[in-house]
């Protein structure tokens, strides 16, 4: 596996792929990969000959609060991961690279609805930071498809929603989540739980599907659903964000008795801040 740095770098090698007219998967990620991400490098494999991958640690999307200076950086064993699971090059561009005008003074791309409410109300400004990026990235590798895990599902809908709006040839791929065994989606930021909290984080999935299980077999307000929901994590010790029942695809709120919805979750539990959602359907 090779790993580049430039943008030239990257485009010499993608462009050779392109002349010859083979296809081109990319999996975008942060860094400090874990099975999560591996899935999604696998699911690449399948879909193209060429699998690039990227690590770039994205100012624009973190808030001024956040963790974008203690985010785990973990290139070398990153390294060895990618290398191991046959991804062909490495695309690990520094600040400059990615906005040669600096992050304040790019081009950015706004994703309405989709990108509205849910984790943008605790992160303003994040999806924002996702489209301009992963935008970025599409124009630099030119993807024919490009690999997301469904844990991040807000995002998932917005880079879907992005790519159909400017007519982008790309096709998106969800991959579904993947889980410690006792259901914790894994996670960069689960590193933060202490011992304690680790042993509790895994009832945000756990809430999940009992709330699933009460919108497949009770008439009862989705609304009331919710705000059980949000009561179980409080009581368990998390700080919740939101729990909310959505449409499959808008994201938009649904009436009780829909069924084509999704459950989304975020809530802090000590220093972490957990997603997590399920599909009803
Ligand atoms: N458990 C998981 N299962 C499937 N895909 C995942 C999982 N975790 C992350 N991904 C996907 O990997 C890609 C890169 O995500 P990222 O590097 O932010 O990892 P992360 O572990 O989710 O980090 P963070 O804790 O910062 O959210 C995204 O498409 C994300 O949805
Ligand atoms: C898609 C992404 C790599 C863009 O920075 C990031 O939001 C992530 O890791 O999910
Ligand atoms: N996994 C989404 C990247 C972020 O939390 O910033």
């Amino acid at each position: 596996m090779e790993t580049v740095s430039s943008v030239e770098d990257l485009r010499a090698q993608v462009s050779q792929w392109r002349q010859a007219g083979e296809r081109i998967a990319l999996v975008p990620t942060m860094g400090n990969l874990h099975d999560g991400h591996l899935q999604l490098v696998r699911e690449a494999r399948l879909l193209a000959p060429h699998v690039v991958a990227s690590i770039f640690v994205n100012p624009l999307q973190f808030g001024p609060n956040e963790d974008l200076d203690n985010y785990p950086r973990t290139l070398e064993a990153d390294q060895q991961k990618l290398a191991a699971e046959g991804v062909e090059l490495l695309f690990t561009p520094d600040v400059p690279a990615m906005y040669p005008r600096g992050a304040e003074r790019s081009t950015v791309i706004e994703v309405p609805e989709v990108s509205e409410g849910l984790c943008s109300d605790f992160r303003p400004g994040h999806f924002t930071g996702v489209a301009t990026v992963v935008g970025r990235l599409f124009n630099l590798v030119q993807p024919d498809v490009a690999v997301f895990g469904e844990k991040d599902y807000q995002q998932l809908a917005v880079i879907r929603r992005m790519v159909d709006d400017l007519g982008w040839p790309i096709e998106i791929r969800g991959v579904a989540t993947v889980r410690e065994d006792d259901g914790l989606a894994m996670s960069s930021r689960n590193q933060y739980l202490d011992d304690q909290e680790r042993r509790i984080a895994p009832l945000l999935h756990q809430t999940l599907e009992q709330l699933v299980s009460d919108i497949r077999t009770q008439k009862t307000d989705y609304r009331v659903l919710e705000k059980q929901a949000k009561e179980t994590l409080s009581q368990a010790g998390f700080t919740p964000e939101y729990v909310e029942i959505r449409h499959a695809e808008s994201l938009q709120p649904v009436a009780s008795g829909e069924l084509n919805c999704v459950v989304l979750a975020a809530a802090r539990l000590g220093a972490a801040r957990l997603i997590d959602n399920i599909c009803v359907e």
